[in-house]
């Protein structure tokens, strides 16, 4: 059987050689894990959209600048996902949890030690080998 596809949108926010970083709730997929903020693209928007969109839902920024970084599908099993990860490079406002999730700006060395759904290991992996 086929498993339905969810297609999300995740920004890795960049300022200054550090990265700002969310913690999902309990009750969320792959809940009391850190993130990069995002959340599922709509049938009706592009992933840009998204990003866009959920930045500013979730963290209170307007994405400026972005670039793709990666693409990435995993099976968690329960959900199978679609990340399609951009670099934020440029934005307005200042990053904040603004749905009541803790945050923090960490460096690239802080950010390896966090624990990450399994899908982001790809992630981290992919900023490593843009650096
Ligand atoms: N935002 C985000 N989602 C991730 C990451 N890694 C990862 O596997 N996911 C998975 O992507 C899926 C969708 O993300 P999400 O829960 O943020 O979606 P959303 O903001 O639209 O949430 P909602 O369903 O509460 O409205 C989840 O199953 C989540 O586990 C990540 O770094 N950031
Ligand atoms: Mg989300």
């Amino acid at each position: 059987m086929t498993k339905k596809v969810v297609n999300v949108a995740v920004g890795v926010i960049e300022k200054q050689a550090q990265y700002f970083v969310c913690k999902r709730s309990d009750e969320q997929h792959q809940g009391g894990l850190w993130e990069f903020p995002g959340g599922k693209v709509e049938d009706n928007e592009s992933v840009e959209q998204a990003l866009s969109r959920e930045l500013a839902e979730e963290i209170g920024i307007q994405v400026e600048r972005s670039e793709h970084l990666v693409t990435i599908e995993h099976d968690y099993g329960d959900k199978q996902v679609c990340l399609v990860v951009h670099v934020v490079t440029a934005f307005s406002g200042e990053a904040t949890g603004l749905e009541g999730q803790p945050s923090q700006w960490v460096n690239f060395e802080q950010l390896k030690k966090l624990d990450f759904p399994s899908a982001n290991v790809a992630i981290i992996d992919a900023l490593a080998t843009s650096k």
